[in-house]
């Protein structure tokens, strides 16, 4: 089931256009990472499909239904740092959010719990690490025990011991079976802890799916031959194959090429064999997330 579907969304900020005909699907369970430069548009995708924001056009759906104050209370959202009292403790914090949220504050132990903070509970937020402040926001989210998480850069600012905190508390959060979306530009957390992603580009939506399909799709297959064969036989050989494309030659010699879904560098090496090329060398090359990333906005 989706659980958030924006359909052709369209956002303008006097003569900038923000957004231009975004639709995608957010699936139930899924961890779905919002991907893009700065300035691309994650932040008005999140405040639009949040209700914070007024589209131009299109259309957003909470769970099969335009949003309303009963989709909301199902979705917990981290757009802001949320503003604590300093003096007061963490637990205090929570209680209030809870009652500015309406939400249950029989919910403030499980939020406690799930983040990490319950032995520090009733420490003065003032003297919390970054690291603690931001789980506490995160925490403040989970008031009222939401289905779906919306964050906008939750690692913002964080050293890499909070980085792993937070990644680690969306992976535990996930596996309760919350659906979590995420905006970042740090595409290596996305890539950890993602299961679906979509890249935005100057308010377009360059890619979007499964991180697995959009990460094998970025592979390459580097081929060598004997020395003794002509890399022109290879060449040929390659342009009989539909599913092969994007031929190049490796500066460390060979050639390199990529392979269409649903195609393997082993049936790779038994079609080159059935024309008679004979590989010395064949290797995958996984490209990250970042290499992709970089490709699709350069
Ligand atoms: N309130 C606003 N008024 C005018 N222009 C805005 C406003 N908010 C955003 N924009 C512009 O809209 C575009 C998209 O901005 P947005 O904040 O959604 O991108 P983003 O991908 O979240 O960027 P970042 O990673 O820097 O937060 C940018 O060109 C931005 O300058």
């Amino acid at each position: 089931m989706a659980v958030l579907e924006l359909d052709n969304l369209s956002k303008r900020y006097g003569g900038t256009t923000a957004l231009r005909g975004l639709s995608l699907q957010v699936e139930e369970g899924s961890v779905y990472g919002l991907l893009g430069p700065n300035g691309s548009g994650k932040t008005t995708t999140l405040g639009l499909a949040l209700g914070v924001l007024r589209a131009d056009g299109g259309a957003v759906r909470w769970f099969g239904q335009p949003l309303s104050s009963q989709s909301k209370r199902r979705v917990g959202a981290l757009l802001e740092t949320p503003n604590f009292f300093p003096y007061l403790s963490a637990r205090q914090n929570l209680l209030l959010a809870a009652d500015v949220k309406r939400a249950d504050p029989r919910t403030v132990d499980a939020a406690l719990e799930m983040t990490g903070l319950t032995a520090r509970q009733n420490d003065a937020f003032r003297g919390f690490s970054l690291g603690m402040k931001q789980r506490l926001a995160l925490a403040s989210t989970l008031l009222g025990q939401p289905d779906v998480l919306v964050l906008d850069e939750p690692t913002n600012g964080l050293d890499p011991q909070g980085i792993a905190e937070v990644r680690e508390l969306i992976q535990r959060l996930a596996a309760q079976g919350k659906t979590i979306i995420i905006a970042s530009h740090l595409l290596d957390e996305i890539e950890k802890v993602c299961t679906h992603v979509a890249v935005l580009q100057r308010g377009e939506l360059r890619t979007a799916g499964p991180v697995s399909s959009i990460l094998a799709s970025a592979d390459r297959v580097v081929l060598r031959v004997e020395p003794d064969l002509s890399p022109a036989s290879l060449l040929h050989a390659l342009g009989q194959l539909p599913w092969v494309s994007d031929v190049r030659p490796e500066t460390g010699g060979g050639h390199s090429a990529v392979l269409a879904p649903g195609h393997s560098a082993a049936e790779l090496n038994r079609a080159l064999f059935a024309s008679g090329v004979v590989l010395s060398g064949l290797e995958t090359r996984h490209r990250s997330l970042e290499a992709q990333f970089l490709e699709l906005t350069r």
